[in-house]
């Protein structure tokens, strides 16, 4: 592989700043989306040892919650620079581990670096509170102290930013990581652990498991005693499984889980806005994102010419090897993930819906974008996260139906919508029952902003001020005798 920076090219875990073998020696083959070529072999690690890495990093504890603020802050900030010097090398890694076209991956190094410099200077802001006292002779004093150890589980679609956006506020409050990567995606991960070694995260307080073995690795890090925080990116079925193993300890949690995003076009929009706000949305990471356009809901006046400006942007998305140039649209990470894709689509196909751009026929794990029009709340894929490029089109008359449908699911983490009429922006925005709601605005992710959803998409806030809370206790001191 053509890095510039051959360090960055790991293949090994990182336990107590020593790149180490599984205890067992075992190791898996990390393999390029495109072709299955063997990009390089990682340790396969077990139980023994995430054991020790969650005994390091708790060990580690005192030490690096008792650093300086400011001194946390200056490491993490170096961690930032380095993370963007080494963007080119870290985008070329991870197209090839996971298959996002090149441009994107340089976004996403850039969105992940962001995460690390913005906590960077919230660690020096995690302040307390004096609260105006109750009765005379005493003083309330409220204090934030870090969590502890964190146990981190990550997700291959986005293979830097969704542990960025975890040890960034972690680290700035103090508390150590034990990072369990998705076993697809360990090498973004592990080329930014060698960055955070540069930088001067020091040793066991930024630790990383590469394992195929997830359940086991998740079992430990849920239920030992020593792990005070649990944070997850991923699917609902595994953040429920992981939210019930770490009522075993009662444990601090935040969970990013599903999404069934609608993006909503009402009669009044700007339908070229709209049109091209629902191409960014949907297609970006190749529909794998879990705040993509999910369900695009259109009002029946403005319907056919929205359809024939979005289908005609989406024909011209270009399909292939993120590492080509000009490439919008990489391969799904693998062929689960493509015949789920697949059969959702077949199962539209069954009930009437139309293909009015792309192609239900896959070449491997390359799909064209797909635009179904002719479809309603009957399909499947109207209630499940399709994470692959179909764009499905349904037909609302009025206000009420459109928000109706957006809520008719289990899932509440992005939402969108197109409208200029004031009134109905407000009305709209307070009544969708999602996390995060876009307003004539397709792409909304970015490190000042709380990321987080409602209902099955889970808990806790991911980002901006509100990000670092999730890494703290709140402890209330009564001063009395005074
Ligand atoms: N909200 C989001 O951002 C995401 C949503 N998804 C949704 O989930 C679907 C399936 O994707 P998938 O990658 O399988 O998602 P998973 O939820 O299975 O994987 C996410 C992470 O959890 C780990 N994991 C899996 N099972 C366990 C377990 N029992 N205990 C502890 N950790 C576990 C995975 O490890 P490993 O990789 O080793 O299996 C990975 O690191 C997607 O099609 C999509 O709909 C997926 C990814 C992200
Ligand atoms: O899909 C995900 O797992 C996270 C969403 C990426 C983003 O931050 O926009």
């Amino acid at each position: 592989m053509s890095l510039n920076n051959k360090n960055l090219l790991r293949n090994k875990a990182y336990i107590n700043g020593n790149w180490r073998e599984a205890s067992s020696g075992n190791t898996y083959d990390v393999k390029n989306p495109v072709d299955d070529s063997v990009i390089t072999s990682v340790p396969d690690m077990g139980m023994e040892d995430v054991k020790k890495a969650i005994d390091i990093a708790d060990q580690k504890f005192e030490e690096w919650s008792s650093m300086l603020a400011k001194d946390r802050s200056a490491i993490l900030n170096k961690w930032y620079r380095l993370l963007m010097e080494n963007q080119e090398d870290l985008a070329i890694l991870m197209t090839k581990e996971m298959g996002k076209p090149l441009k994107e991956s340089r976004g996403e190094i850039a969105y992940g670096a962001s995460f690390i410099q913005w906590f960077a200077e919230e660690a020096k802001r995690i302040y307390g509170d004096v609260i105006p006292h109750h009765a005379d002779g005493k003083r309330i004093v409220v204090i934030k102290q870090p969590v502890g150890v964190a146990g981190i589980i990550t997700p291959w679609n986005f293979p830097l930013a969704m542990i960025t956006r975890k040890v960034g506020p972690a680290l700035a409050a103090g508390c150590p990581v034990v990072i369990k990567p998705a076993q697809d995606t360990p090498l973004s991960a592990l080329a930014a652990a060698y960055l955070a070694e540069e930088a001067g995260v020091p040793a066991g307080v930024l630790n990383i498991i590469t394992s195929s073995s997830s359940s086991e690795i998740g079992k430990e890090l849920t239920t030992s005693d020593k792990i005070k925080k649990i944070s997850f990116t991923g699917s609902t079925k595994v953040g429920k499984l992981l939210m019930k193993q770490s009522a075993s300890t009662v444990k601090k949690i935040s969970l990013e889980l599903g999404g069934n995003a609608p993006f909503v076009v009402f009669e009044d929009a700007d339908l070229d806005e709209a049109a091209q706000g629902a191409v960014d949305c949907k297609f970006r990471n190749a529909g794998q994102t879990c705040v993509c356009a999910n369900r695009i809901l259109v009002h029946e006046d403005v319907y056919d010419d929205f359809v024939e400006k979005f289908a005609a942007k989406v024909k011209k998305l270009k399909v292939g090897n993120g590492l080509e140039t000009g490439i919008d649209i990489g391969p799904l990470i693998n062929d689960d993930a493509v015949k789920k894709v697949i059969d959702l689509v077949q199962d539209a196909i069954d009930k009437g819906a139309k293909i009015v751009a792309g192609s239900n026929e896959p070449d491997g794990r390359f799909i064209d974008p797909i635009v179904l029009t002719n479809v309603d709340d009957s399909v499947e894929m109207f209630n499940k996260e399709i994470f692959g490029p179909v764009a499905p089109v349904y037909k609302f008359s009025n206000d009420d139906e459109a928000i109706k449908l957006s809520n008719k699911t289990q899932f509440g983490l992005a939402s969108y919508f197109y409208s200029r009429d004031i009134g109905r922006i407000w009305k709209v925005a307070e009544q969708l029952q999602y996390g995060m709601v876009g307003i004539n605005e397709g792409l909304i992710s970015t490190e000042v902003a709380p990321f987080g959803g409602v209902k099955e998409s889970g808990m806790g806030r991911e980002g901006s001020k509100y990000g670092i809370e999730e890494y703290i206790n709140v402890k209330y001191m009564l001063m009395g005798g005074l």
